[in-house]
């Protein structure tokens, strides 16, 4: 692949978004390209929990500027149709996926940090929808995905000014979830994921569900959904293990 590199290291599968002379700006390839490695690794029985990081200084700076210039109107509708079609995709798989934010997310490359369940940033991480300031909007599922992560006036001060904020600010906004130092966030990656990897994957996945769609539904709806799902994840053999084996040392 060109844009792409994938580390099968089951349980975990390591996504690194590589231009890293462009900080990994997205282009039509690795639409194509995370598309499809997002596929292997949904099929993948050893892998549980998938990380989506960048190569070099950035995360990801955004969609690529310079490929602009060669998008006719029906080659950017198609740009953004694909690339929101991706998000959805990363935002609904059955497996969680971490954002490992290493530097610059901005622009489209925050919108795929913001498609992932849950964000670790690098201290010296800024984060930012900036694509006001070449007199478009964000296209990728910004301005649906950011009010939800920080409320309407944060997510309209961030789309209207285009300003980056430091990951700090970002956790305080409810945009990042853990920050670390640089020499910490693999580590504390790998420990986050490690736990998440331990647990039932199909009580993990129902979360996952239940969470974003109840979400988009009313409490009631919700609510619904989770008693009604819950009976299944009762029964699996994983939940009955568990329970057994607390039972077992109580018992002992
Ligand atoms: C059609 C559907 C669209 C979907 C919606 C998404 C839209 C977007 O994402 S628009 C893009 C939003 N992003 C930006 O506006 C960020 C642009 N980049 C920057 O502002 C800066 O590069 C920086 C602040 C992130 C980093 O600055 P610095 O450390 O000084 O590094 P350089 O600017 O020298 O960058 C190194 C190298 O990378 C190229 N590059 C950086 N970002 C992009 C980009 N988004 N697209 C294309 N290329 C990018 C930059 O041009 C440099 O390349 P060379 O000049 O060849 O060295």
């Amino acid at each position: 692949m060109e844009t792409i590199s994938l580390k099968r290291e089951p349980p975990f599968g390591w996504i690194y978004l590589n231009r890293p002379d462009k900080l990994n700006a997205i282009n039509e390839k690795m639409i194509e390209e995370l598309g499809e490695t997002i596929k292997q690794l949904e099929n993948d029985n050893e892998i549980k929990v998938i990380i989506i990081t960048g190569t070099g200084k950035a995360f990801c700076a955004g969609a690529d500027i310079s490929h602009f210039k060669t998008l006719n109107p029906e080659r950017a509708w198609l740009f953004a149709k694909k690339g929101r079609e991706l998000m959805d995709k990363i935002e609904n798989l059955g497996k969680p996926v971490i954002a490992m934010i290493n530097g610059y997310a901005l622009g489209g490359g925050l919108e795929i940090a913001m498609a992932c369940d849950i964000r670790i940033a690098s201290e010296e991480a800024q984060l930012g929808l900036p694509e006001i300031t070449l007199g478009i909007y964000p296209g990728f599922g910004g301005t649906q995905r950011l009010p939800r992560l920080v409320g309407k006036g944060r997510a309209l001060l961030m789309m209207f000014t285009g300003d980056k904020i430091t990951a700090k600010d970002a956790e305080r906004f409810g945009l990042v979830e853990v920050v670390v130092s640089k020499e910490a966030l693999e580590e504390e990656t790998r420990k986050m994921a490690t736990k998440i990897a331990s647990q039932s994957q199909v009580a993990i996945s129902e979360i996952k569900l239940l969470v974003n769609k109840g979400l988009d539904s009313s409490i009631d709806a919700g609510l619904n959904m989770e008693s009604l799902g819950w009976g299944v994840a009762f029964t699996t053999d994983d939940a009955k293990k568990r329970i057994d084996d607390f039972l077992s040392k109580r018992k002992g």
